[in-house]
């Protein structure tokens, strides 16, 4: 019975459930990751393999050479050399397939992970800023590599080594065997198990502060200027310097963490080889081992040490790396806020748009940013609604294009929205943004984010209809210009009139036009009104801006919003001569 007080969060899942499920992920690469740890174990194997045949030769050598007699060392020599080959081709051939594993599994995550992100945005993603979600598609997914390549495979390779030596040591001295089992228990299982526990609390501080750090990092680049026009970059630099100590205190607990464990590691290799040495002696005395067998056996020992040494500081970073799958599994668990439908899109008669009692808000308490809009958009119709900055403008274009929810009822061609596939009603409704995103990537690819499949013929038709071909033609590179990171290397009226060639490539029935004209000299809007004339040509179009001006020759009504509402919807010649009408125009 769940006895957790309701007003607390649920406990974060158990490290096994959170490792079997992040296993359960990278299923698929199973061939690569199980002959990463094979290659692993037998490169191991191998070096201490050699070791031990190296030790038993050598002594087997010296004794033959004191005593004077004849030995056949053809065999021992050609196994050392085979040895020698294994591990280090071994080694290499270990490193090759399981970076290529680790990159496989990682390439995997993420995809998986942005395949879950998708759905949320933008209305999921609302409480996480940009820095902090790049953390968690990069830095988080990278993190989880350690459950394979600092977890897995040691925890294997220490498993199969140890049973190598304690069957080998029991064949010779069972006391001893049950010795080292005892000593390889407190190495390989204790002293893991503390570090996991002891290492789980600064591995997670770790993380966060990590990622508030690169937070910081960011909003300090980003708004440099800012921070250097009100004198406020030692106060920036104050804050990253104070949450960086805190993330070297976390990171410095950890590392005290694994070099404790390290040194017990060490200590009980020690430990095994005077144990090995306690037994075997009294046992060579008595004749019941061979010199050369006891000089095995404590290069044995010492080896089973060597295997399982790593596990300590591998547990420890195992903290930090479930912190990090946990993070990533509750960013990927959060539920979709709009939820698509099972079935296909339904097909349908026209485009005609009605919306009655829509509502939409940010949060469950935050105030209603659509508070009952009842608006129509029948087919061809170009309808501009006019308000004030904060009347819900934008609200509306984020609940038409399905990417936040709603309440009320919004129709596309006589379905409810919500039984359209987001992405199919987004073929319909092309949008310009209010503050439209341009990718570091050239114009060309800009531009084919909205068709792909375009030709240059088509591309410089929707610049020339977007007035943008004197801008064009004046680029050295044309199409191929990079734009730059969100467009800052071309002006806002240029980034502008490249989104306007976008919507218009998109070629959607129903055009949505967020301020068009918004941030651009009046010469370049009057420009774009007769370009925008033509590409309205056709398709129903709702414009939306708080001031209309010269974009009413675009449009032949217009509603009026306030506080969320629609208050009047009237023709233009109506609006113009301010006469406020019915509220829905037949
Ligand atoms: N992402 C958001 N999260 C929370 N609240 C929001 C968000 N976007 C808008 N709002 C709030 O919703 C209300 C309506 O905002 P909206 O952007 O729709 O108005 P608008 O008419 O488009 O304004 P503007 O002309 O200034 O863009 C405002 O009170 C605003 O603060």
């Amino acid at each position: 019975m769940n006895d957790r007080p309701r007003h607390l969060p649920p406990a974060p899942p158990g490290a096994l459930r959170v490792l079997r499920r992040l296993f359960g992920l990278i299923r698929h690469e199973r061939r690569w990751m199980a002959a990463g740890a094979a290659m692993a174990v037998l490169s191991t194997l191998s070096g201490i393999g050699l070791l031990a045949v190296s030790g038993h030769f050598i002594t087997s050598m010296a004794l033959v050479g004191a005593g004077g007699a004849a030995i056949n060392y053809y065999t021992p020599a050609a196994l050392i050399r085979l040895l020698a080959i294994l591990r280090t081709g071994g080694r290499y051939v270990e490193r090759l397939i399981t970076h290529e594993a680790t990159l496989r599994v990682l390439a995997r995550l993420r995809v998986w992970l942005f395949g879950r992100l998708v759905p949320l945005a933008p209305a999921g993603l609302g409480g996480l800023r940009s820095a902090e979600l790049f953390s968690r598609l990069r830095v988080d997914v990278d993190a989880l590599e350690h459950a394979y390549l600092g977890a897995l495979i040691p925890l294997l390779v220490a498993v199969v080594v140890a049973l190598v030596v304690l069957v080998t040591t029991m064949l010779y001295l069972p006391v001893l065997g049950l010795l080292l089992v005892l000593l390889l228990g407190l190495a390989g299982a204790l002293l893991p198990w503390w570090t996991l526990r002891r290492g789980r609390a600064p591995g997670a501080a770790m993380v966060a502060h990590a990622e508030v750090l690169r937070s910081l990092a960011a909003d300090g680049l980003r708004g440099r200027a800012e921070l250097a026009l009100y004198g406020a970059e030692s106060a920036h630099a104050e804050k990253l310097a104070a949450v960086a100590g805190q993330q070297q205190q976390a990171q410095r607990q950890v590392d005290r963490l694994q070099a404790q464990g390290s040194a017990a590691v060490m200590l009980s290799a020690q430990l095994a080889a005077v144990c090995t040495l306690a037994f075997g002696l009294p046992a060579l005395q008595a004749g019941a081992l061979a010199p050369p067998a006891l000089t095995m056996l404590v290069l044995l020992a010492l080896a089973a040490f060597e295997a399982v040494a790593p596990l300590p500081e591998a547990w420890a970073q195992l903290g930090a790396t479930l912190a990090s799958a946990r993070r990533v599994f509750a960013l990927a668990d959060t539920p979709p806020p709009v939820i698509e439908p099972s079935s296909p899109s339904p097909p349908i008669g026209d485009n005609s748009l009605t919306i009655r009692d829509l509502r939409l808000r940010y949060a469950a308490d935050d105030a209603w940013a659509l508070a009952g809009v009842d608006l129509d958009l029948p087919q061809g119709r170009r309808l501009a609604v006019v308000g004030p900055s904060g009347a819900g403008k934008s609200s509306l274009v984020g609940a038409l294009t399905r990417l936040y929810p709603y309440e009320g009822s919004i129709t596309l061609g006589g379905t409810s929205l919500a039984d359209w596939h987001g992405d199919d009603v987004r073929a319909r409704i092309a949008v310009v943004e209010q503050q439209p995103y341009l990718f570091d990537a050239s114009l060309r690819d800009n531009l084919r984010l909205a068709r792909p499949e375009a030709s240059d013929e088509q591309l410089n038709h929707a610049i020339a209809q977007a007035q943008l071909d004197d801008y064009v033609a004046s680029l050295p590179r044309g199409l191929d210009t990079w734009v730059g990171e969100n467009g800052i290397r071309v002006s806002g009226g240029e980034a502008r009139r490249i989104a306007i060639a976008r919507a218009l490539l998109a070629d959607a029935p129903i055009l949505l036009l967020d301020e068009p004209t918004e941030g651009l000299d009046a010469g370049t809007a009057a420009r774009l009104y007769k370009a925008l004339a033509i590409a309205m040509k056709g398709r129903s179009v709702l414009l939306i801006t708080h001031r209309l001006g010269g974009l009413s020759s675009l449009v032949d009504h217009v509603a009026t919003m306030e506080q969320g509402r629609i208050v009047s919807c009237v023709t233009t010649e109506a609006y113009r001569e301010g006469a406020s009408g019915p509220l829905r125009v037949p």
